[in-house]
């Protein structure tokens, strides 16, 4: 279970996050849905303890990250698929994760498996990878440490298709395993179609939490409410960002 609590940052003057509250239960897929600025990697950052909250609070199992006792085994992060280095193979990038974990040597391989990246492909450079390659790299490597807790930014960006079927299939799975998934995304509709529960922020705002199904029978389709809360949200955000610079 993850949850957010009263989180607020502010970068350089700008309010970021205004008191975030959010709640992503286990066993289940929950996407997390705004438009560009609107606070989405800043949450996640804060959550995976990358970032500092001014105040509040984002807990994992009711504990700050930095105060797990196994950080790897608890929580998959996969927020930038281009920072692994482009001169290792991915087989490498898996196995020394691996070692730093005390995890065996094979279960590079295994995770290689599950995200569909062919031996030849695994003992690929990054820099010959495409995005696409990146992203099942990087979802590979947040799954090397079985966690409980799945935090995701965009992973479906540069999958094709066939990719982002493929994608949604995997989060299910870990969903029906009692993973927490968390999912940021722009991709409405696929979003709509995996998440069980969805969360829509604005100029850092949480304008719209609730199951899938209970928004899509309120409001007709999820692209709908979206429209309609996030227009607003992106005239506020442009309100504030001219205040700033006046
Ligand atoms: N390290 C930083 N320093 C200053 N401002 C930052 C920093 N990180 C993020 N911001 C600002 O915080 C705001 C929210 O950015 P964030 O990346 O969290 O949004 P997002 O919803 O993930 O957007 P996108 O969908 O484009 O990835 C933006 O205005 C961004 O410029």
């Amino acid at each position: 279970m993850i949850r957010f609590d009263g989180v607020t940052k502010t970068y350089h003057g700008n309010v970021v996050l205004d008191a975030v509250d959010l709640q992503a239960p286990a066993g289940a897929v929950t996407g997390f849905l705004g438009p560009n600025g609107a606070g989405k990697s800043t949450a996640l950052w804060i959550l995976v303890g990358l970032a500092q909250a001014d105040s509040g609070q984002a807990t994992i199992g009711g504990r700050l990250y930095r105060s797990l006792a196994r950080p790897a085994a608890t929580v998959g992060a996969l927020l930038d698929a281009e920072a692994f280095h482009p001169g290792r193979t991915g087989r490498e990038t898996l196995t020394l994760t691996c070692l730093t974990l005390g995890l065996p040597r094979r279960r590079a391989d295994e995770v290689l498996d599950l995200v569909g990246l062919s031996r030849r492909e695994g003992r690929q450079r990054l820099r010959g990878y495409s995005l696409g390659m990146r992203q099942r790299l990087g979802l590979a490597h947040a799954l090397l440490g079985e966690p409980d807790v799945l935090v995701l930014d965009e992973p479906a960006n540069g999958l094709d298709p066939q990719g982002q079927r493929w994608l949604a299939e995997l989060l299910r799975d870990q969903a029906g395993r009692g993973v927490t998934v968390l999912l940021s995304s722009h991709q409405l509709t696929e979003v709509e179609q995996v998440a069980d529960h969805l969360v829509i922020i604005g100029a850092g705002r949480i304008l719209s939490t609730g199951a899938t199904a209970d928004l899509r029978a309120a409001h007709g389709t999820v692209a709908d409410h979206y429209f309609a809360l996030t227009g607003g949200a992106d005239r506020a955000a442009s309100a504030r960002a001219r205040r700033t610079a006046a």
